[in-house]
């Protein structure tokens, strides 16, 4: 680490849906910079003042940076955690971004027991997830990986199901798909970097402090 890196407190966001609620709920902490925002092309914002560092990623890469080190801390949905498997400390459920990953079929390929699935071909963002859901439940299936527009795959005849995020329903419904079992659900959680939480304690604890007292204080007003 230089001497920089010790000084700044840099921070990972992913692109895509999470980026605002994190922004935003880091902002109400006092936790922003200048020019942080969705349309940015920006990948690295800095706040001189509060000596904190965002970096953008893409969503898939984000626990890789933090799992180097190149960013101290960062935001991200549980799925790309059970994704990616990287070596990070997960210190918060976050309670937004909520979906659940499951397995989904055309309607008309509906069948009456996971078994009789078997050696189908399932198409996915989340192979790894998907290959451990199926040996788990003791059947061995084709994993496509893709990249998105998922349920795209089994409409077209480049696989039979798909392994997939839902959150409404909605792409699910609009494509005749049904949803055939449940994996796991997710949210976006804060996650730290193994060292950087022992050399930067203070600082990271002061915002898993602060996160933890907004989460309570909206779990209050929901009630
Ligand atoms: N309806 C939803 N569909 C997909 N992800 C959702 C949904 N709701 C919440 N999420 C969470 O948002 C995260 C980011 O989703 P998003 O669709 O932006 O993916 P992405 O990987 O950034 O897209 P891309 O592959 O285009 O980069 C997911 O990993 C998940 O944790
Ligand atoms: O249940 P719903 O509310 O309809 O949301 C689920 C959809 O949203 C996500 O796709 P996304 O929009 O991220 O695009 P992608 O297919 O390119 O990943 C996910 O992969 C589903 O397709």
């Amino acid at each position: 680490m230089t001497s920089s890196d010790m000084e700044y407190l840099t921070i990972a966001l992913p692109k895509g849906k999470l980026f605002i609620p994190s922004a935003e709920m880091l902002a109400k902490l006092g936790y922003t910079a200048e020019g942080l925002s969705e349309n940015s092309r920006k990948l690295v914002i800095a706040n001189t003042e509060k000596k904190i560092r965002f970096i953008i990623t893409k969503t898939a890469d984000l626990p890789t940076y933090v799992e180097y080190g190149a960013a101290d801390i960062g935001i991200i949905g549980k799925d790309v955690l059970l994704e990616e498997n990287k070596d990070v400390y997960e210190l918060l459920d976050l309670k937004f971004g909520y979906c659940r990953m499951m397995v989904a079929v055309p309607q008309a390929l509906k069948q009456e027991k996971m078994s009789d699935y078997a050696h189908m071909r399932v198409a996915t963002k989340y192979p790894r997830v998907a290959e451990s859901f199926f040996h788990g439940i003791g059947i061995q299936m084709e994993i496509i990986k893709l990249n998105g527009s998922i349920e795209l795959a089994p409409m077209v005849g480049l696989a039979e199901m798909i392994v997939d995020l839902v959150e409404t329903g909605r792409t699910l419904r609009e494509n005749n798909l049904v949803e055939v079992a449940q994996i796991h659900p997710a949210t976006a959680r804060f996650i730290a970097n193994r060292v950087s939480f022992k050399m930067k304690f203070n600082r990271i604890n002061q915002i898993v402090e602060g996160l933890k007292g907004l989460i309570d204080r909206e779990s209050e007003k929901a009630k």
